[in-house]
């Protein structure tokens, strides 16, 4: 993905999304409803995974983070933190919000994809005020001007999702060095259906309860 390319979308093209209480706010890291579970825990939204993930060598801030009930709050209590992001971080973070986005789908998967499908196949824009990176800044009332790498990644999502959807129900560790969340490296994410399965197989009594950290 060409990251530092400028693009301009007409709003009466896209599907854009600034609030999560909007039609298509649950394509937002902020919109609750979406929990994902990772190593056991189990975390609100991807907003605080991604943010959590820029600490891996401080777990007792990934631990902040992950336990603040609003994840406009667990971004910003990682703000005093940032200057002691991952020293790659700039390097990696769009490798991390893809596999966060793959998460979130992985365990809403009726609910999520639906979402995505439902954009068809317009544009998938995040309307931000001041986020021209993540997402694309209005210029007036008919255009958008920005990155969009947020938007650009779901749309990645969904053409992956409409041509091959079974490919995206586990998910390989990301391939970067230190990728733990307190203080365990993250794994392979299955699918809760899959999960299910490879417990039937081991024998095992049932699916984990999960509870917030
Ligand atoms: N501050 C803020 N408010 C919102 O309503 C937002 N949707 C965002 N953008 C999201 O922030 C995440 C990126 O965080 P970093 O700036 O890289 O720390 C990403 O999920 C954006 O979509 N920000």
């Amino acid at each position: 993905m060409s990251e530092t390319q400028i693009r301009t979308y007409h709003t009466k093209d896209v599907v854009r999304f600034r609030k999560t209480t909007e039609e298509f706010g649950g394509l937002s890291n902020m919109a609750p409803g979406f929990p994902i579970v990772v190593l056991g825990h189990r975390i609100r939204t991807s907003e605080a995974l991604y943010q959590a993930c820029r600490f891996p060598h401080l777990p007792e801030v990934q631990k902040m983070i992950l336990s603040e009930g609003s994840p406009m709050t667990a971004k910003m209590r990682s703000k005093p933190f940032r200057k002691d992001s991952r020293p790659d971080w700039d390097d990696v973070r769009v490798k991390v919000m893809k596999w966060c986005l793959r998460v979130k789908l992985v365990y809403n998967w009726r609910k999520f994809s639906e979402l995505l499908l439902s954009t068809g196949d317009r544009p998938i824009v995040e309307d931000s005020r001041k986020d021209g990176y993540w997402g694309a800044m209005p210029q007036d009332a008919d255009t958008l001007n920005g990155q969009n790498v947020l938007g650009r990644l779901l749309m990645d999502l969904r053409r992956k999702l409409q041509e091959d959807p079974e490919a995206l129900r586990s998910i390989p560790p990301l391939q970067i060095r230190n990728f733990l969340l307190l203080g365990e490296p993250i794994p392979m994410i299955m699918s809760p259906r899959q999960q299910e399965v490879a417990l039937v197989r081991s024998d095992d009594e049932g699916p984990a309860q999960h509870a917030f950290l």
